[in-house]
């Protein structure tokens, strides 16, 4: 994540009332507190709201990129962001359904809050009187005596209900049961909430849905001892019409982070979104307007080979993490390996990255050519793969091989890559040591 975001040609949609009708056609609202109270709120003055993000990696990730996106859509209605970086919770571990966490050390979890806040307020406006505010939870929890949290906010959770939250009642009905520790942490999300309420006046939390037991956690708690009552929305989850997880490709989470999934990887991702969901993600993941999401859908059930639906969103969304010119070179590789662009004119890390996501081999300065096809599974066996080159069907660089005995000395020089290629579109990549 390098280059900025473009925050200047994102808006609201003028086709809509207000954020919460937007919201909602989104299809961003899945459980809410009282909805007319909230949609009168955001009709109203600026309000402050918060989300909370744990430094459980070094990046963030597409979950997380729904709840970023969420929030600009507010912080475009006018409201005020207050965007948490859990440097406390992500050294206790909210609760996964299925298994307890392994606890990081406290140097890991203090250069991942630095990591994710930079992300965070990358994705939010810092500019005029509703700038983005990053906040850590560790400032009120860091110096708070075990006695003191336990007699001030303790004493407000009743445990008979703090077992009926999802995660916690679905650990206690599993082996590996759940230990004190995550079980504390709704009290901690709660408390979160309650000190941004003193501190800011926030009075909304946005998160996914699997946060409802933590969302309400703090609207309880406020209501208890405030006696106000503040509000929370749960985004839903989003799923594949498929059945399988979304935002992974081959078992790999999709990162924010352009070290830890390449731009050219994300694009991709984007781009092989099925044709059953990419209407619901362009409202999810970009700032077009209801006008052209509808106008998409209408492409995708008259044309649904052009894939323009699959093609914006792709661009879109690489464009808001990494940037136009990251994007305009990953469409650059995306044509110079599988249509009529040049390959010469690609930056090394952008072909670099493209060639990881093919079927691609490290080889020695002398290997022969026939046998590259082999290793990459272009073809099956090094005769299969000499007849290939004496039919002209093999090229290198898009230079094509005349000799079924040659090698890629001369051709490729050592510590560089070449894009291998049998027929028209058939590729693979080789990486020379
Ligand atoms: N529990 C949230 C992160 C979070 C942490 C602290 C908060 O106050 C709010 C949210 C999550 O795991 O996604």
């Amino acid at each position: 994540m390098s280059a900025p975001v473009i925050l200047a040609s994102q808006h609201n949609d003028d086709a809509f009332a207000d954020v919460w009708e937007e919201l909602h056609w989104r299809g961003l609202v899945h459980v809410s507190t009282d909805e007319a109270a909230l949609k009168a709120l955001l009709a109203g003055d600026p309000i402050t709201y918060y989300c909370g993000f744990d430094p459980t990696a070094p990046s963030l990730h597409l979950g997380n990129l729904v709840q970023l996106l969420t929030m600009r859509r507010l912080q475009l209605a006018g409201h005020k962001p207050l965007g948490l970086v859990g440097g406390s919770t992500g050294l206790i571990g909210d609760p996964r359904p299925t298994a307890e966490r392994t606890l990081n050390t406290k140097e890991t979890v203090v250069e991942w809050v630095g990591r994710l806040q930079g992300q965070v307020g990358r994705f939010l406006s810092a500019e005029g009187e509703n700038a983005v505010r990053l906040v850590n939870n560790l400032d009120w929890t860091g110096g708070l005596s075990a006695i003191d949290f336990l007699r001030e906010i303790g004493k407000h959770y009743r445990v008979g209900t703090m077992l009926k939250k999802d995660a916690v009642a679905s650990r206690l009905n599993s082996d590996a049961g759940i230990s004190y520790t995550e079980f504390s942490y709704q009290i901690l999300q709660g408390f979160d909430y309650l000190e941004l309420f003193r501190q800011y006046d926030c009075v909304l939390q946005t998160g996914g849905s699997d946060q409802w037991g933590n969302l309400t956690s703090g609207t309880d708690l406020i209501h208890r001892v405030e006696g106000r009552s503040v509000h929370a929305i749960g985004t839903p989850l989003i799923t594949n019409s498929d059945g399988t997880k979304f935002g992974k490709s081959e078992g790999n989470a999709i990162w924010l982070d352009a070290e830890m999934c390449s731009p050219y990887r994300f694009y991709q991702f984007w781009l092989n979104t099925d044709d059953a969901d990419v209407i619901s993600r362009l409202k999810v993941f970009t700032f077009l307007s209801r006008a052209r999401i509808e106008e998409l859908e209408a492409l995708v059930e008259s044309e649904p080979f052009r894939r323009e639906a699959q093609r914006t969103l792709a661009n879109e969304v690489t464009t808001l993490v990494h940037g136009a010119d990251a994007t305009a070179a990953v469409i650059a590789a995306s044509e110079a390996l599988f249509g009529q662009g040049d390959l010469s004119a690609l930056d090394e890390t952008t072909l670099e990255s493209a060639l990881r996501e093919l079927p691609n081999t490290t080889t020695s300065p002398d290997a022969p050519i026939a046998q590259l096809l082999v290793d990459t599974g272009l073809v099956k066996s090094v005769s299969e793969g000499r007849r290939a080159i004496a039919q002209g069907g093999v090229s290198l660089d898009n230079v094509k091989i005349e000799d079924e005995t040659a090698t890629i000395e001369g051709r490729v020089s050592p510590g560089g890559m070449a894009v291998l290629r049998r027929g028209k579109k058939t590729l693979a990549g080789v990486f020379v040591v």
